[in-house]
């Protein structure tokens, strides 16, 4: 074997243990621009949602569980050296893919298993998380460059590309496109920006711009030394005027840092790829050269700042989920924050496609929602002593379409989610004097501290989307809409654009 022979082994292994890894530890650039940002934030809202988002960071690394439920889709960025050899008669993505599987499937730290083999047709998840989305690049030496990450739906799902004509403002793009991707991508996040080559070359251009560390304190300390710098600078002001804030409650920061990436291109077109970075900012590279598997080190804990709940001049409202009336739903005010307890179902995509089809059939549902909660989560399956694992909200606007069908047929009371609901969900909400509350997306692991028991009532061969019941106890969600139909997500980021920040000579 020569110096450079990599074996199979050391390959899967390094790959399945960066997942891991990344699963757990926020990377400590990550940590170090939210805690400025928090220690800047003015609006108590985000300030909270910050918090919480570091608090459940640190949780994390302490525990040595999933920061976020949602532990993404697998993508793999592999630089082999052409002079390297691997030693395997596999394909190199079956190896990621077996690496993947091993790393979902640790009995110690399970993560959630999101990836469905089909996706038109039975979206069958394959319990395993496999396969990664694998992008092989053929480079000089005789090492294996891998950056491996795990990226969130609902980040992934604001992912957007524009054939732009060659004079158009890229910077006024982006501005449009941010302010119309809503919440769902889970903010304070990051922005990577592909422009150039051509359609697909845009969109991979603005994914690999992510895994670049965070630099944004930096580069504004030493001030821009390239155009590019400057365009960075510029969007990062830009985006973080538009006020949408820490999931989009409306704040100071949206973004903790914009990184663009170009490539040349034809003289007819500017193509531009956005793909935003969620909280869980999941990603680590390695390199092997031979000599055995890549170590990952636990960062030192005193990297995360030491940061108490529960402050913030909000009023702080208990509610007993099980004795709970519309009328007192009808008390709730947009922007409060509750303290629940009791019987919530969870629910999400699946089960609700599946319940309104039995609806359409005049079938009996298996759960009876009249008067009850909605919980929009897939949680992540429990260890040890945990009731379950880590249990954050999922993008609420996936369930619009079933909304008002739901509330009129069922009596259902009140649902719980993230980010912001359509104008069609926020008015049905609104006539049915329902109420929509959030928790923050990526708290998943505290979140998951207030669930005291869960079982499966119904749709088990749904997995991590099946109908459960919870039992929570002072569970923090904020009324997102109340029974009048005000939305926190329309009032908040009113409250805090900056229309003094200008675009190309216009105020936003
Ligand atoms: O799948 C999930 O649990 C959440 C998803 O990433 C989302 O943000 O909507």
């Amino acid at each position: 074997m020569s110096a450079s022979s990599i074996t199979e082994d050391d390959f899967i292994r390094s790959v399945a243990d960066a997942l891991q890894y990344i699963a757990v530890y926020h990377p400590p650039d990550f940590i170090a621009h939210l805690a400025e940002a928090y220690q800047r934030e003015e609006s108590a809202s985000a300030k909270n949602a910050m918090a919480q988002i570091l608090v459940n960071s640190r949780m994390a690394a302490l525990g040595g569980r999933p920061m976020c439920q949602d532990t993404g889709t697998v993508n793999v960025f592999v630089k082999f050296g052409m002079e390297a050899r691997l030693a395997t008669t596999r394909p190199l993505a079956e190896l990621v893919d077996e690496a993947v599987a091993i790393a979902y499937t640790d009995p110690a730290n399970p993560l959630r298993p999101s990836i469905l083999d089909d996706p038109i047709f039975e979206r069958k998840n394959t319990g395993t998380n496999a396969p990664a989305v694998t992008h092989v690049e053929l480079v000089t030496g005789s090492r294996i460059a891998v950056t491996v990450a795990a990226k969130g739906g609902g980040s992934e799902n604001k992912a957007r590309f524009a054939a732009l004509n060659p004079g158009d403002s890229v910077v006024d793009w982006v501005l449009k496109t941010v302010e119309g991707l809503g919440a769902g991508w889970c903010p304070p996040g990051i922005l990577g920006i592909g422009v150039g080559g051509t359609a697909e070359k845009a969109m991979l251009l603005a994914k690999q711009s992510l895994m670049a560390p965070i630099d944004m304190t930096a580069l504004i300390a030493r001030g821009p030394a390239s155009k590019l710098e400057e365009l960075r600078i510029e969007l990062y002001e830009k985006v973080n005027a538009l006020g949408i804030g820490a999931q989009g409650l409306g704040g100071l920061t949206t973004v903790l840092d914009v990184k663009i990436a170009t490539y040349p291109v034809h003289a007819a077109s500017k193509p531009v790829g956005l793909v935003p970075q969620c909280a869980a900012d999941r990603h680590l590279s390695f390199t092997l050269d031979g000599t055995g598997p890549a170590e990952f080190t636990p960062p030192a804990i005193d990297r995360w700042p030491d940061i108490a709940l529960g402050g913030g001049d909000a009023a702080v409202r208990r509610v007993d989920r099980d004795t709970l009336t519309r009328e007192e739903v009808a008390g709730w005010q947009a922007g409060e924050t509750l303290l629940l307890s009791g019987r919530l179902l969870t629910g999400r995509d699946a089960a609700h496609k599946r319940m309104i089809a039995m609806l359409d059939r005049g079938e009996e549902l298996p759960v009876d929602l009249n008067g009850r909660a909605i919980y929009y989560v897939g949680p992540v399956d429990a260890v040890r002593d945990e009731a379950v694992g880590p249990a954050g909200p999922t993008t609420s606007t996936r369930m619009d379409p079933y909304t008002d069908q739901l509330l009129e047929a069922t009596g259902l009371l009140v649902m719980i989610g993230k980010a912001e609901r359509g104008a069609a969900a926020t008015d049905s909400i609104r006539r049915h004097g329902a109420a929509y509350l959030i928790a923050v997306g990526g708290a998943a692991y505290l979140v998951s501290k207030a669930i005291r028991s869960s079982r499966i009532l119904a749709f088990d061969d749904l997995g991590m989307e099946a109908i459960r019941e919870f039992v929570v106890e002072d569970m923090p969600v904020t009324v997102a809409v109340d029974a009048g139909g005000t939305s926190i997500h329309t009032t908040g980021p009113a409250r805090w654009k900056r229309p003094e920040i200008r675009v190309s000579g216009q105020a936003l």
